[in-house]
């Protein structure tokens, strides 16, 4: 009944949508004053282009908010046609992992058949980048590859998903004017004209690290570039993230009413037909892990939570096996390098195999996949691609090399002269041969940059904001050196049990901060 509902307000949504989008009256958009978003002109940045036009899916009594207390009365009924998801428990099966997707994932993919746009978020290990992972495959089988973008703020995250960042697409390099000139230089640009123009779907992951007022630029200039009076010009939108993990990085450093987070741009209500609030955690099994980190997402834990905490300092030196987290990379490489050179071993040497021009390659740099890989027999290293998730061979898995094999495969003999591919004992117990991996930066079907090298990187030590997206089973952390919102909270959901866990110093509660505009967001709209 209540699905029923919901498909009822879609379906108006969309018809009566389709009826009202009424084509601006303007050849070259930027330049008319009846287009002119309205910005102060004492201070262009702070007042965001007003929206034209009421979308009336897009009320908050209408619009559905998925959250625990009615996913689990929902069984949805998968109504569309796509061969791939009739199958009410699996909509989608990709060629390497098969899922059981629980309701409210369920609900995603059909909004997505159903051409809504959709903002999915969720506590850490709630699915989301799995779930958005197999959205992408479904746009593109929807639109066709080219007319789906995929983005996130950071390299790190849009290597990972195959994409590139949210600025390089927009082509709006740093993004800090205000957003008529943002448009002018985009207009400059034709390349980025038809990008825009012709897109049907666009993928930001990671939303939580994207400042309101990008978000509200953005959708100014979609908006306009396209002369479609609709929230972002008629794009489908997919914005995934947890508004509670690694925050934008400019958050709290300016004292004016600057729209720091993406659910404060002026745009961002109108821009979602569909918001959920995914609730199955999958990472932690253990209730008690679970309901612990959901204090410290929340920025409120209690003694008991406190106590299970302080009970996991140590104060030996951890076992190279275990992960260690900092926040800054530099102590990162320091213990690396330092534990690599303490093996003495003789080490082989992968250098990265780039194709493409600068910004795309500075794209690739910024992700995991490192430019200069060296290994040797004891080095303990991370997988960085998904191999097999039933064997847990996934991204994060950690383990130790045991030996190296000549390949006659052209590709290794590209990053590598002794043509040696290395041989993996996970830490899961499999040993496993790792060949080599390719990742890209696509703008449309078309890959701008490639970097060929092993998904592999050195493991006795990473950085927390690295770790985001992936699990671990051990990690060791000094929690006294965190600095700002969220970042023990993604350093602690990274693992899969409390038993993981271990930290050097004595925990600072007031450390543990979650900000208070996102509390507020979450409870107003997920509670
Ligand atoms: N429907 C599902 N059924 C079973 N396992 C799932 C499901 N969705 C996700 N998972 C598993 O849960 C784990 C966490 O998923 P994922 O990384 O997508 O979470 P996330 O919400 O993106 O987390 P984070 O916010 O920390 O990046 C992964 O190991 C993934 O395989």
């Amino acid at each position: 009944m209540l699905l029923q509902l919901k498909f009822g307000i879609a379906s108006f949504v969309r018809n009566y949508s389709t009826k009202v989008s009424p084509k601006l009256p303007f050849k070259k958009p930027q330049i008319t004053n009846a287009t002119k978003p309205r910005i102060s002109e004492s201070n262009s940045t702070k007042v965001s282009p007003k929206l034209p036009f009421k979308n009336p899916q897009i009320t908050n009594a209408s619009k559905p908010r998925i959250s625990e207390s009615n996913s689990t009365k929902v069984s949805p009924k998968l109504p569309f046609k796509n061969p791939q998801i009739t199958n009410a428990s699996k909509p989608i099966i990709s060629e390497s992992i098969e899922m059981q997707w629980t309701d409210q994932q369920l609900q995603v993919f059909e909004a997505i058949e159903r051409r809504q746009s959709v903002f999915v978020t969720g506590s850490a290990g709630t699915g989301k980048t799995m779930l958005v992972q197999e959205l992408i495959k479904l746009l593109r089988k929807i639109y066709g590859k080219r007319n789906v973008s995929v983005t996130a703020p950071t390299g790190v995250v849009a290597c990972a998903l195959g994409g590139q960042t949210l600025h390089s697409f927009a082509g709006v390099g740093l993004a800090e004017a205000d957003a008529e000139t943002l448009l002018s230089r985009v207009l400059d640009n034709r390349t980025v004209i038809k990008r825009w123009k012709t897109i049907k779907a666009l993928v930001i992951d990671e939303i939580s690290m994207v400042e309101g007022e990008l978000f509200d630029k953005l959708e100014y200039i979609a908006r306009t570039i396209r002369e479609i009076d609709e929230p972002w010009g008629g794009i489908q939108l997919v914005v995934s993230g947890d508004f509670l993990q690694l925050p934008p990085v400019n958050v709290g450093k300016s004292s004016d009413n600057r729209k720091e987070f993406a659910f404060e741009a002026d745009s961002w209500d109108s821009s979602f037909q569909l918001e959920v609030g995914l609730k199955t955690v999958f990472r932690q099994s253990d209730p008690e892990l679970i309901k612990l980190l959901q204090g410290i997402r929340t920025g409120e834990l209690d003694a008991e939570g406190l106590e299970l905490l302080q009970q996991r300092r140590c104060f030996e030196e951890p076992d190279e096996t275990v992960v260690r987290l900092f926040p800054r990379i530099a102590d990162v490489n320091r213990v690396n390098d330092m534990r690599l050179k303490g093996l003495g071993e003789e080490t082989i040497v992968y250098e990265a195999f780039d194709k493409g021009d600068k910004p795309w390659i500075d794209q690739l740099n910024r992700g995991m996949a490192p430019t200069k890989l060296q290994l040797c027999v004891g080095a303990r290293v991370m997988l960085l691609q998904n191999l097999n998730v039933k064997g847990r061979l996934v991204n994060g898995a950690t383990g130790t090399i045991i030996g190296f094999k000549k390949s006659c495969k052209s590709d290794i003999a590209k990053i590598c002269e002794h043509k040696l591919l290395p041989i993996v004992k996970f830490d899961s117990g499999c040993d496993k041969e790792i060949g080599t991996h390719t990742w890209s930066v696509m703008v449309g079907d078309r890959a701008r940059a490639t970097r060929l090298q092993l998904p592999l990187m050195l493991a006795w030590a990473m950085s927390i904001h690295k770790s985001q997206g992936v699990t671990l089973d051990r990690l060791h952390t000094n929690l006294s050196q965190a600095f700002g919102y969220g970042m023990i909270y993604v350093a602690l959901s990274r693992l899969r049990s409390l038993d993981g866990l271990s930290f050097s110093s004595a925990l600072n509660p007031s450390k543990i901060m979650a900000h208070p505009k996102v509390l507020e967001y979450y409870r107003n709209h997920f509670l």
